[in-house]
């Protein structure tokens, strides 16, 4: 009954309980996919898609390579036949995500159902021909690869670059596993060492100015601002509508990312705050000479110590 009831908790609850409480969930082992390393061809159309997928091995940058070995390393161990629902994410490694589910064949993905975290992960599937599904029909989710805009040593995130850090959260929230890709560059101590635009927070219009004055007289950040559009007179709107604040803070603050988030999400106005805290079960980064390094807890989906470890090119 009571292990009934803890399968409804999100993550972040069920890490503290775990913590708390020492205890143990059993993980099955992840089998290999047995996917062959093919090139597939271009499934879309549509120009904004045309610029996010990778179009052969020889026209991708060092660092494009670097994302998608580890978005191909991710969806091979994690994303297996059995799975049925799958949270795509967003950002500039997801595509690669989407590039290597489809080449594990229509015969695996015609069961399948996809969820995306937003209008680009949307497109993706579509006119990847995979099947389109809604959080809302599919609240349990198999798995969810998603991007990071930084990733530190005990798997908290920042996320939110792109605006889409609210729905990133409920699906990876909603995902029995939440696996993250990037390239080596977002692999850090601490969060905000690289990434030094600050944590995004997604905030209802009519708001914005209260909640940005709490953050720069409050709660610690002088240098919040507003993100601005860059091709439109105005600020950045999120897929739902709502505004998104860039707050920077110190270092002694980002070592601590839970405390931060938590006062940061109880200020009124505030939908959602890009710091993903204790929700990965793993981190995978593309490296320049074709190794992955992965950050994973030392036994999966428990409270144990972050390991990291090296995979080989050849592997
Ligand atoms: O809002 C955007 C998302 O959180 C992205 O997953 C994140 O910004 C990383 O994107 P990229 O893979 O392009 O660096």
């Amino acid at each position: 009954m009571l292990l009934r009831a803890l399968a409804y908790l999100p993550r972040t609850h069920l890490y503290h309980i775990r913590r708390s409480f020492g205890i143990k969930f059993d993980k099955m082992p992840l089998p290999s996919t047995g996917v062959v390393e093919t090139s597939i061809p271009r499934p879309i159309t549509m120009p904004s898609l045309l610029e996010a997928l990778p179009i052969t091995a020889k026209t991708l940058s060092v660092i494009e390579q670097s994302k998608r070995l580890a978005a191909y390393k991710a969806v091979d161990r994690h994303v297996r036949p059995e799975h049925k629902i799958i949270g795509i994410g967003s950002g500039s490694t997801v595509p690669y995500v989407v590039e290597r589910i489809v080449a594990q064949g229509h015969d695996l993905n015609k069961h399948r159902v996809f969820i995306p975290t937003g209008f680009q992960s949307k497109e993706l599937i579509v006119m990847s021909k995979l099947n389109l599904g809604d959080v809302d029909q599919y609240p349990t989710i198999d798995v969810t690869i998603d991007g990071a805009d930084e990733v530190d040593t005990d798997l908290n995130c920042i996320k939110g670059g792109g605006a889409c850090h609210l729905r990133e959260k409920v699906l990876a929230e909603a995902a029995k596993t939440f696996i993250l890709v990037a390239d080596h560059r977002k692999n850090v101590e601490y969060l905000g060492q690289n990434f030094t635009a600050g944590v995004p927070i997604e905030v209802v219009p009519f708001a914005y100015a209260k909640v940005l004055q709490n953050l720069q007289h409050v709660i610690g950040s002088p240098n919040a601002t507003l993100r601005m559009a860059k091709a439109k007179a105005g600020p950045v709107v999120s897929d739902n509508g709502n505004f998104i604040i860039d707050a920077p803070f110190p270092r002694d603050v980002m070592k601590d990312p839970y405390t931060i988030m938590a006062r940061i999400k109880m200020l009124t106005g505030v939908v959602e705050v890009g710091l993903f805290c204790h929700m990965a079960e793993a981190a995978y980064f593309g490296n320049e000479d074709g190794s992955v390094t992965l950050k994973k807890r030392m036994v999966p989906d428990v409270a144990t110590p972050v390991i990291e470890e090296q995979i080989p090119s050849s592997e």
